[in-house]
């Protein structure tokens, strides 16, 4: 009962903040539905004692009052349901939000790319739609108590020792919730495969994987892979609900039995000359509508049971987002989901413990010792990595696929935190910042660059929000980046991609080419990180691109004295950094300028051969 009560009180609080009008008309309405109720079968126990005694106007007047209550039990709970279903819509925006909130809220990459954290935010998403559900289940609770408790009392009048009918309606709800607790359980042990079917389910129907597993036969073997964890998840999920089904029946059959009884001594008590007729057509309708109210309630728990679950999800993301930015425990309610802030505004950087960057950034960006595994993976892509990128230098760093070329370059821009050792800003270590410091004097255009459906404006204004509506900033941008016939081709207000409203599809390259500006909006970063920034250009592209990052990096180091980072498998473009850095298997095995590397005659001066080979063959 601790689950009921702490759910209705955090949930209800919400709706009621959110909306105190529609809280108050809807719960009033329901209450006045649930008093109908029982005046139903007063009325109907007084009128069939009226007829019995052959008093046509008393037996009247009771058929009116009978009457009314029931017109009333039906239209008040027609009237209310307009108030609630606003008011639980209201709550399932509000949910949305925070949901987005704290997916997006901790200050690293670790959790997003962590498979148990995409079962979480699955279950989140659908802890959502129970939310909303429950607020209105909440408020029916409330008035169908009110219901037991009136039932109870009327049902004493006849006699005292029909409360024990009451008593017996315990059982199937706490039967009923052991049923649904242990669903429940199931239900999030069996995460995970409802995870695999729908990647499976998104792999077969994108139309970016469709192409390719059209055209090699694969559909038929998706296809088999989604029946059997299908099959896998319908055996649990059918075993679960079978036995927790019988579990809910035991409990229903000792209500049964204690309404037979009571109907039964209604009887006896009738015989006896101990109550009348009335009082027995009291009784059994009474007892009635004891059952429905009971098995309503037991229905009404398990969703508020199952919202309890999502709240403590909800919760105990909240924690982990705030303990990441150490904020102390007891603040975090006071802004969390389950204090039921309205805006569900971010947790305070006030109470943030870490640091501004230093104000003299001149030494550069160190890496010390550095050592990295992906969260929930043994394999080490980063081992004890040394090295020093020096105020207003470029640097390329070159290697095998897999060697953490991209790891690296996340690292660098803080959204992952080493396994060990650090990474150094100024001489400060990054894991002692205010995340937002860094990132806001970070550009970073990475591999996997983002597709953002949204008008021309907004897809590049978004790499800085402050200018996201600046017409002038997003020219700059787009100029500097030198998009091609796209920038004439396209007016700001224009959609790029057809997602979000039709609008004109971009190639592959072209959407590259819109990241490479939404990096420039921010014009004077301290780190520039390109991963593999012109891998879907064509070979105009890529010479136009090279040309706007080699202006943008002399840019970078003359203004602020930044550092700019790239990754590309053309030795052509890296030649042109000032230093060069190799790794190997999470290694850094050698270092310097193109000239120094080549002379040196190890793995680049290797490549480098290679590559100027292949150029003079072709
Ligand atoms: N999100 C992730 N979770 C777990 N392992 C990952 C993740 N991303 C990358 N890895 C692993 O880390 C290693 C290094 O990957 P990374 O992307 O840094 O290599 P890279 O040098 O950039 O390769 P490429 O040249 O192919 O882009 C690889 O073995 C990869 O499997």
């Amino acid at each position: 009962m601790r689950d009921v009560a702490f759910c209705l009180r955090r949930l209800l609080g919400i709706a009621w903040r959110l909306d105190r009008r529609r809280f108050v008309v809807g719960a009033g309405l329901l209450l006045l539905g649930a008093i109908a109720t029982p005046v139903v079968a007063i009325g109907a126990g007084r009128l069939v004692d009226q007829v019995v005694a052959g008093d046509v106007s008393g037996a009247s007047a009771w058929a009116l009052v009978v009457a009314v209550a029931l017109t009333g039990d039906l239209m008040l709970g027609h009237f209310a349901h307009l108030y609630y279903f606003e008011l639980a819509e209201q709550t399932e925006e509000h949910f949305n939000r925070e949901l987005l909130r704290l997916v997006n809220g901790g200050d690293h990459l670790d959790r997003t790319d962590d498979p148990a954290f995409a079962d979480r935010a699955d279950l989140l998403r659908q802890d959502v739609m129970q939310m909303r559900a429950t607020v209105q289940t909440g408020l029916q609770l409330g008035a169908t108590a009110v219901q037991v408790l009136l039932t109870a009392v009327v049902l004493a009048t006849v006699s005292p020792w029909l409360l024990v009918l009451a008593a017996f309606a315990v059982a199937p709800v706490v039967l009923g919730r052991r049923a649904e607790s242990g669903l429940q359980q199931v239900r999030e042990e069996q995460a995970a495969t409802t995870r695999s079917i729908r990647s499976l389910r998104r792999l077969a129907t994108s139309p970016a994987s469709q192409k390719e597993i059209r055209l090699g036969g694969g559909t038929d073997f998706l296809l088999a892979r989604q029946r059997a964890l299908l099959d896998t998840y319908d055996d649990a999920m059918g075993r679960a609900d079978t036995r927790y089904a019988l579990l809910r029946a035991a409990g229903q059959l000792v209500f049964g039995v204690a309404y037979v009884a009571a109907v039964l001594g209604a009887f006896w008590l009738a015989r006896e000359g101990r109550a009348s007729v009335g009082q027995v057509v009291l009784t059994i309708t009474l007892a009635t509508q004891l059952s429905v109210q009971m098995s309503a309630g037991i229905e009404m728990l398990g969703s508020v049971h199952r919202a309890a679950a999502g709240l403590r999800r909800f919760l105990a993301l909240e924690f982990e987002v705030a303990a990441e930015r150490h904020v102390p425990a007891a603040a975090v309610p006071s802004t969390s989901t389950l204090g039921g802030t309205a805006a569900g505004a971010p947790a305070d950087h006030a109470a943030d413990s870490r640091t501004d960057l230093p104000a003299d950034l001149s030494d550069g960006i160190r890496l010390e010792g550095v050592t990295f595994r992906y969260p929930g993976t043994d394999a080490t892509v980063l081992d004890a990595v040394d090295l020093h990128l020096p105020a207003g230098t470029s640097v390329a760093l070159v290697g095998e696929n897999g060697a953490g070329k991209s790891t690296l370059l996340k690292l660098l821009a803080g959204l992952y935190r080493p396994t060990a050792g650090r990474v150094l800003v100024g001489g400060a270590d990054l894991a002692t910042v205010v995340p937002s410091r860094w990132r806001e004097r970070t550009a970073a255009l990475y591999q996997d660059f983002a597709r953002v459906e949204l008008t021309l404006q907004h897809s590049v204004g978004i790499g800085r929000l402050a200018d996201v509506d600046d017409e002038a900033a997003v020219a700059r941008a787009v100029g500097r980046a030198d998009v091609g016939e796209l920038a004439d081709a396209l007016a700001p207000q224009d959609v790029v991609g057809t997602g979000y409203a039709p609008g004109r599809d971009l190639s592959g390259g072209q959407w590259q080419s819109l990241g490479f500006a939404r990096t420039l909006m921010r014009e004077d970063p301290e780190l520039l990180v390109l991963d593999e920034p012109a891998s879907a250009l064509d070979a105009l592209a890529e010479q136009r691109l090279v040309d706007a990052y080699q202006a943008t990096a002399a840019q970078v180091a003359a203004t602020v004295g930044g550092v700019t980072v790239f990754v590309t498998h053309r030795l052509s473009t890296v030649r042109l950094a000032d230093r060069i850095v190799v790794l190997d298997a999470g290694r850094v095995v050698e270092h310097g300028t193109h000239a120094e590397l080549v002379a040196a005659d190890g793995p680049y001066a290797g490549l480098w051969a290679l590559q100027s080979r292949a150029y003079a063959s072709s």
